[in-house]
C-alpha cells in the first residue's frame, strides 16, 4: 500500500488544468486567477486625509494659532483651489488634500467660530494624510496568478479597479452515493433499514469550499448495471465524479467496477492512511474519478486530504498550499500511532488541539466540533499534552 505523499504526487501528475475565462469580479469570488492581476489605478488616487479635520500648512498649525476656513472637501467632492496662507479647509476623511495642505489637524484638536478656526495643544505629530500611491501604483503587481480569490483578495483586486478577470473553467463536479442502505435526510425514521445519506452533504460542501460547481448528485443501491448506467451519465456532466462508498472489498461494492466500461486508470487504489484506506483516484472517460470511503468520517477527511488540492489543481492553483500543515499544540496527551499515517479529527481552543472522544470512522456526532484534522506520521510515539503537531484546517 503506498503512502499519502506518493499516492497524491501521482494524482497531481494526472492532474491538467481546465482551461480560462473572463468573468466580472462581481462573479469572481472564490474562484482561481488565470493571469497575474496590475492595478489599473493609484491608490489612494491623491493624497488624501485620513481623519476628519482640518487641512492647513503644517509651518502653520501651532495651537492657539487662528485660521481662517475657506471651503470644505469631502470625499469624492474636493475643494479645488489651493490654500493660502493663513487659511484652513474643513476636511473629512478620504477627501482629496487641497494642494498647499501638508497636515490634517484632528476635529477633536479644533475650535471652530465662524470661518475661523484654533488649534488646541497636543495634535500630531502624525499628519494624517495618506499619500497618492501609498497603497500600490498603476501597474503595480497585485495579486499573483493561480491564486485563489479568498474575500481578502477580493478587496485587492476589486480595489485595483478590475471588471473583469480571467479564472480556471469552474469545475463541474457529479457525486455517485452508493449504497442500498441511504436514503435522503428525513425520510430514513420510516424503515429500521434504512439511514440517511449524510457523507455526501459534507463532501459536496467541502467541494463546493474549493471553487467548483455541483453539478449533480446521484444516489444509488447496490445495483452494477444502473450504477454503470450513472456512471456513463456522471462521466458526461462532470470533470470530476466523487464517489461516495463501494469503495473496500464488500460483494457489493461496485464504485470501482460500474466505470470499468469507461478505461478506469488508477492513480491509487488504496492509502496507507487512517481513516480513509480504501480511498482511490483515477481516470475515466477523459474525466476524473476519486473515490471515498462509505464511512462518514473516512469520506471527510478523505475529501479533505484529496478533493482539496486535486480540485485547485484541476483550476491551476496552489495545489500542495491546500494541505500544508500548520504547527499547534496539544491540549490533551496522543497515545502512540499505529502503522499508517493517521489524521485525528480535533477541535481547537485556547490550549490547543483536543481531538474528540470518538474517532472511529462510522462516528457523525463528533464531526460536528470537528474543525482540524492532526497530522500524525505512521508509528508515531506517545505525545504529552503541550506537545507540537502538525494540523490542517479542516
Ligand atoms: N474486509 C475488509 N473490510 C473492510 C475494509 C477492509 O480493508 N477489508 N476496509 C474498511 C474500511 S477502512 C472502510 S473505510 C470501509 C469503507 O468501505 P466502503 O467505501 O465500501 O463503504 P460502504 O461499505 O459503502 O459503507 C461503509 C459504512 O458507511 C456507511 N455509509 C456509506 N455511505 C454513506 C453515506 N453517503 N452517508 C452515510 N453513511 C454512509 C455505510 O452505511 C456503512 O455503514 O470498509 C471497511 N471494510
Ligand atoms: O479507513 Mo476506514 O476509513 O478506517 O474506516
Amino acid at each position: 500500500m503506498i503512502a499519502f505523499d506518493e499516492a497524491m504526487s501521482r494524482a497531481l501528475s494526472m492532474v491538467r488544468p481546465l482551461e480560462s475565462e473572463r468573468v466580472a469580479v462581481s462573479d469572481a469570488r472564490g474562484r482561481v486567477l488565470a493571469e497575474t492581476v496590475h492595478a489599473e489605478i493609484d491608490a489612494p488616487r491623491a493624497d488624501i486625509s485620513a481623519m476628519d479635520g482640518y487641512a492647513v500648512r503644517l509651518d502653520e498649525a501651532r495651537s492657539g494659532q487662528s485660521l481662517k476656513v475657506v471651503g470644505e472637501a469631502f470625499a469624492g467632492t474636493p475643494f479645488t483651489a489651493p490654500l493660502g496662507e493663513g487659511q484652513a479647509v474643513r476636511i473629512f476623511t478620504g477627501a482629496h488634500v487641497p494642494a498647499g495642505a501638508d497636515c490634517v489637524v484632528m476635529q477633536e484638536y479644533a475650535q471652530r467660530s465662524g470661518d475661523t478656526v484654533t488649534f488646541g495643544q497636543g495634535f500630531g505629530p502624525s499628519r494624517h494624510i495618506r499619500k497618492r500611491g501609498g497603497d500600490f501604483a498603476a501597474g503595480a503587481l497585485m495579486i499573483e496568478r493561480g491564486t485563489r480569490l479568498s474575500p481578502a483578495a477580493m478587496i485587492a483586486l476589486a480595489g485595483a479597479d478590475k471588471a473583469d478577470v480571467a479564472v480556471a473553467r469552474q469545475p463541474r463536479v457529479a457525486i455517485i452515493v452508493t449504497g442500498e442502505e441511504l436514503v435522503s435526510p428525513g425520510s430514513a425514521a420510516a424503515s429500521a433499514n434504512r439511514q440517511p445519506d449524510s457523507a455526501s452533504y459534507g463532501v459536496a460542501a467541502l467541494a463546493e469550499r474549493y471553487g467548483v460547481k455541483i453539478v449533480q448528485i446521484f444516489r444509488a443501491g447496490d445495483d452494477l448495471a444502473a450504477l454503470e448506467d450513472i456512471a456513463t451519465h456522471a462521466l458526461s456532466l462532470a470533470d470530476c465524479v466523487i464517489v461516495i462508498g463501494g469503495a473496500s472489498v464488500g460483494e457489493r461494492d461496485f464504485a470501482k467496477p460500474m466505470f470499468a466500461g469507461a478505461e478506469l486508470e488508477f492513480a491509487f487504489s488504496k492509502v496507507a492512511i487512517k481513516p480513509g484506506k480504501p480511498v482511490w483516484f483515477g481516470t475515466a472517460g477523459g474525466r476524473y474519478v476519486l473515490g471515498l470511503p462509505g464511512n462518514p468520517g473516512s469520506a471527510l477527511v478523505t475529501a479533505r486530504l484529496f478533493a482539496a488540492p486535486l480540485l485547485i489543481a484541476l483550476q491551476g492553483g496552489d495545489a500542495p498550499a491546500e494541505i500544508q500543515t500548520v504547527p499547534l499544540p496539544l491540549a490533551a496527551a496522543l497515545e502512540p500511532g499505529g502503522s499508517r499515517e493517521t489524521f485525528l479529527r480535533a477541535r481547537l481552543d485556547q490550549a490547543g488541539l483536543k481531538p474528540v472522544a470518538n474517532q472511529e470512522s462510522g462516528a457523525q456526532a463528533p464531526l460536528a466540533q470537528s474543525t482540524w484534522l492532526i497530522w500524525r506520521e505512521a508509528h508515531a510515539q506517545a505525545q504529552a499534552a503541550g506537545a507540537m503537531v502538525r494540523a490542517i484546517p479542516l
